[in-house]
């Protein structure tokens, strides 16, 4: 494994991420807020020194593209643009690996909060299906905040959230009964994305909660139709 101070972080946090998306919304504790056809959205309304900082979980269906191909373009910082609405500025600080970033993002004004932004490292890897050989492998991104060197210390402009985010994707086949090729007509991907936002700075929580109602269904209904679009037409890459 690459010798960066961060990687032994990188490989827990990953592998905890994965293990808690692959949880899904059992137990009761989770409380549907966003349904939207395949896309369902759940939240777990906490409370951290008087702000909210509730823990999402979504899970969606989306025909057509593999897991492969969700996480890298949730990973791609060059695309990024495409698809985040709320980004401002963003910068890549840290190339440590081919899948592994450390990125400063600084994302619109949402009234009448403060300006945020957020420093994380970003990482994406294939996880190789230990339970059911013959279903495709999963596929991890996830996103982390750190502390860096290069990040500029912004007193008093702007707060700094915390957050961990994964977006986990398991792709399964249904080969044509011809025993054709597959196409994107034959994939599934199942997506779970989770996420827990520190938002640094005092925020009114009802104000808060109306941010997430709004922003999360909006940004993981456009990012997935982002995705189809691109891969509309071009080569599967599984
Ligand atoms: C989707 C969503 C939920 C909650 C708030 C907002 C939002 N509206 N206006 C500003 C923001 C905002 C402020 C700070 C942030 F760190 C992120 C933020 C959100 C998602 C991610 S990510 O890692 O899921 C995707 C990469 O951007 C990172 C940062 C978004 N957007």
């Amino acid at each position: 494994a690459p010798a960066h101070p961060l990687w032994p972080e990188i490989e827990r946090v990953t592998l905890e991420q994965l293990q808690y998306a692959r949880l899904g919304v059992e137990g009761g504790v989770w409380q549907l807020f966003a349904e939207d056809g395949e896309m369902k959205m759940y939240k777990r309304e906490e409370e951290v020194d008087g702000l909210a900082v509730d823990p999402l979980k979504a899970v969606h269906t989306v025909k057509g593209v593999t897991g492969r191909e969700m996480t890298h373009y949730f990973f791609s910082p060059d695309v990024r643009f495409e698809w985040e609405t709320t980004l401002e500025q963003m910068k890549v600080l840290e190339t440590i690996a081919d899948d592994t970033l450390v990125i400063l993002q600084i994302h619109k004004r949402v009234w009448p909060a403060s300006q945020r932004d957020a420093l994380f490292w970003s990482h994406v890897r294939r996880v190789p299906n230990d339970t059911d050989r013959d279903a495709q492998d999963i596929w991890i991104a996830c996103n982390h905040s750190t502390e860096h060197h290069e990040a500029p210390s912004n007193e008093g402009k702007m707060v700094r959230v915390a957050l961990t985010v994964c977006l986990v994707c398991q792709t399964s086949i249904e080969p044509p009964a011809d025993g054709g090729p597959v196409t994107r007509d034959h994939l599934t991907c199942k997506i779970t994305y989770c996420s827990v936002v520190n938002p640094g700075g005092w925020v009114p929580t009802s104000a808060l909660r109306a941010v997430y109602k709004r922003e999360y269904p909006k940004f993981l209904k456009r990012f997935t139709q982002y995705v189809k679009d691109r891969c509309d037409k071009q080569p599967i890459l599984f």
